[in-house]
């Protein structure tokens, strides 16, 4: 399968500040695939690099297979770009600001009405079409945003943070759009700081912290990297902790009645968990399996990079990028 994305060893210094430092990614046509990385890792730059908002310092980038700055008009036309900032000619009528951005793709007139309008519907403030975009609720704007990527036709949907700042409600209709688009053969590049948006929507997910790709996996494979905790409240507290053999077991505490067991396997260690403990008379009044979260998943390896480059430097850095409550 050919590649929507493909850059190598792509770098970008803003003076002393180095936002890429070598990023090689690939991302396959049709693919929903999600960036994560905590603020400043350099999503947004990757992003401008693909669009022709930002220059390289070094490296290649690829889109459909055509360079985003040797052959930027082929590349750029292939995708619709939803960004961070609310960007728009906020003096026009919305329908207005679509056909002149079709324009710009090269679309005529009158082609560039009907694009217009579908792209209106499709994110559902078709009868909003005359309204100014000032005048538009926050949530309308963020649709908006999705319908102006979205009226070139674009083979590659990037969306930076899109559902940011949004009600629940929004966050599940956007969610409904962007899956029917991808359903439909759109290739989508989503960044987000949502991680439950990245696990509900993503098949492949890359993690990256100071300009560099920490991992690309599904979802599923990144949260199985993780443990398992299983709890086992028992009808009567121990007065120490029973014995458990098993090597799948990583450790085992004793939090007043209830033994908690950490295990990569959790699903296939409960039941054996269970028949060990009966036949050294605890019975088990509750059991409750969690596994890894990918937002741990992603604590977890941003912050152990954080570390390593801490201690290989022997001198102090910056604060760790936060994560915040949402990444
Ligand atoms: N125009 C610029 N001039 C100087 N430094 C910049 C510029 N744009 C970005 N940077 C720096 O480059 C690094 C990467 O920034 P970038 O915006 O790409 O990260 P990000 O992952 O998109 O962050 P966020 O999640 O906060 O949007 C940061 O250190 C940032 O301060």
């Amino acid at each position: 399968m050919s590649l929507a994305i493909s850059t190598t060893n792509l770098e970008k210094n803003y003076g002393d500040v180095r936002a890429l430092d070598g990023l090689s990614l690939s991302v396959e046509q049709g693919e929903f695939f999600g960036l994560l990385g905590p603020n400043g890792a350099g999503k947004t730059t990757f992003i401008n690099i693909l669009v022709g908002l930002v220059r390289k310092s070094g490296g290649e980038a690829s889109v459909f297979g055509h360079d985003v700055e040797d052959d930027y008009r082929a590349a750029r036309d292939r995708i619709g770009l939803a960004p961070q900032e609310f960007n728009v000619d906020r003096f026009f009528p919305i329908r207005e600001v679509l056909i002149h951005k079709a324009g710009y793709h090269g679309i005529s007139t009158k082609e560039a009405g009907e694009r217009a309008d579908r792209a209106l519907r499709t994110v559902g403030i078709y009868e909003k079409r005359e309204t100014r975009f000032d005048w538009l609720s926050g949530g309308m704007k963020r649709r908006f945003m999705l319908a102006r990527a979205l009226v070139s036709d674009p083979d590659l949907l990037i969306l930076d943070e899109p559902t940011a700042g949004v009600d629940v409600e929004l966050r599940h209709d956007l969610w409904d759009i962007i899956t029917d688009l991808n359903d439909d053969g759109t290739t989508v590049l989503l960044t987000t700081h949502y991680i439950e948006e990245a696990e509900q929507l993503c098949d492949s997910v890359a993690i990256m912290d100071s300009g560099s790709k920490l991992t690309v996996a599904s979802p599923e494979t990144l949260m199985a990297r993780g443990n398992d905790t299983v709890r086992l409240r028992l009808r009567e507290q121990p007065t120490r902790i029973p014995t458990l053999d098993d090597e799948r077991i990583d450790n085992v505490a004793l939090d007043d009645d209830t033994l908690v067991v950490t295990t990569a396997h959790g699903g296939e260690v409960a039941p054996t968990l269970v028949r060990s403990l009966d036949h050294q008379d605890h019975t088990v009044v509750d059991i409750d399996i969690s596994r890894t979260s990918l937002e741990e998943v992603f604590v977890s390896l941003t912050s152990h990079k954080q570390q390593t480059e801490d201690e290989s430097d022997g001198r102090e850095t910056e604060a760790p990028a936060s994560t915040g409550g949402s990444l």
